[in-house]
């Protein structure tokens, strides 16, 4: 479960981009989250993994209370989380593999659990055959899908994904939604920030919008809403 009440950001600048935000989100949801460009949505997907912290209000992700945990804490609550960008950003110089397994060695996960969950979730995203090659060697779509393997590895309650196709052609997008809507059907939350139409208006789910800071609509099974 997500929870904000009255959230705030205001940026060091003084860029106030969220003003009184309140939203529940229950476990096993799947979440679009729309809105012109500098709404608030990176913003608001910010604030549940403590990228950036809430200047006012509530925020409770299950049982963390996001806004009042220590800077010690943060690594416990991403083990709860897994983070997709646009932007994949995988480690170069690592092998599909290693960028997997890197995230169940940070939280010191034994050497024995790990290869066989790194080839199990590389199997999920159909990848296994690719497990020794490095980002580079992979297409778009590809190195997106060692992404939400690394996100998923650890078994999160919840996957945050940031504009996840924005770097994709249509189909690859859809082909990362089918992972995605995958990995939600075996009941991880999904929250998802998107400028994408098609995806939104075909594959129906719930829409939050945002602009200017605020939640303007939040439907169930919801259009995108915008045209672009
Ligand atoms: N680190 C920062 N410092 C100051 N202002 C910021 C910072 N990050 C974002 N902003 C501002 O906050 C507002 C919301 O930005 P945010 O990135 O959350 O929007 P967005 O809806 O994700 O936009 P886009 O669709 O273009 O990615 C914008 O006015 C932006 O310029």
């Amino acid at each position: 479960m997500i929870e904000m009440q009255d959230v705030w950001k205001t940026y060091p600048n003084g860029t106030v981009a969220l003003q009184g935000i309140d939203v529940r989100i229950k476990d096993g949801e799947f979440v679009y989250v729309v809105g012109p460009s500098g709404a608030g949505k990176s913003t608001f997907i910010k604030l549940m993994y403590r990228e950036e912290k809430a200047t006012k209000g509530q925020i409770v992700i299950n049982d963390f209370h996001i806004n009042r945990l220590k800077e010690r804490q943060i690594p416990y609550l991403r083990r709860k989380i897994g983070v997709v960008f646009q932007d994949f950003k995988l480690l170069p110089k690592l092998t599909v593999y290693e960028n997997v397994a890197f995230a169940m060695e940070v939280i010191e996960e034994s050497r024995k659990k790990i290869k066989p969950r790194v080839m199990e979730v590389l199997e999920l995203v159909r990848l296994k055959h690719k497990a020794r090659s490095l980002p580079d060697q992979l297409s778009g779509g590809e190195q997106q899908r060692v992404a939400i393997a690394r996100a998923i590895v650890n078994r999160p309650d919840l996957i945050i994904a940031d504009e996840p196709t924005g770097n994709l052609d249509p189909e690859t997008s859809m082909d990362i939604m089918q992972t995605l809507l995958e990995i939600n059907r075996g009941g991880t939350t999904i929250v998802m920030a998107t400028h994408n139409k098609e995806i939104v208006n075909s594959l129906r789910k719930r829409v939050i919008a945002i602009e200017a800071g605020r939640i303007v609509r939040d439907e169930q099974r919801g259009e995108y809403g915008y045209e672009d």
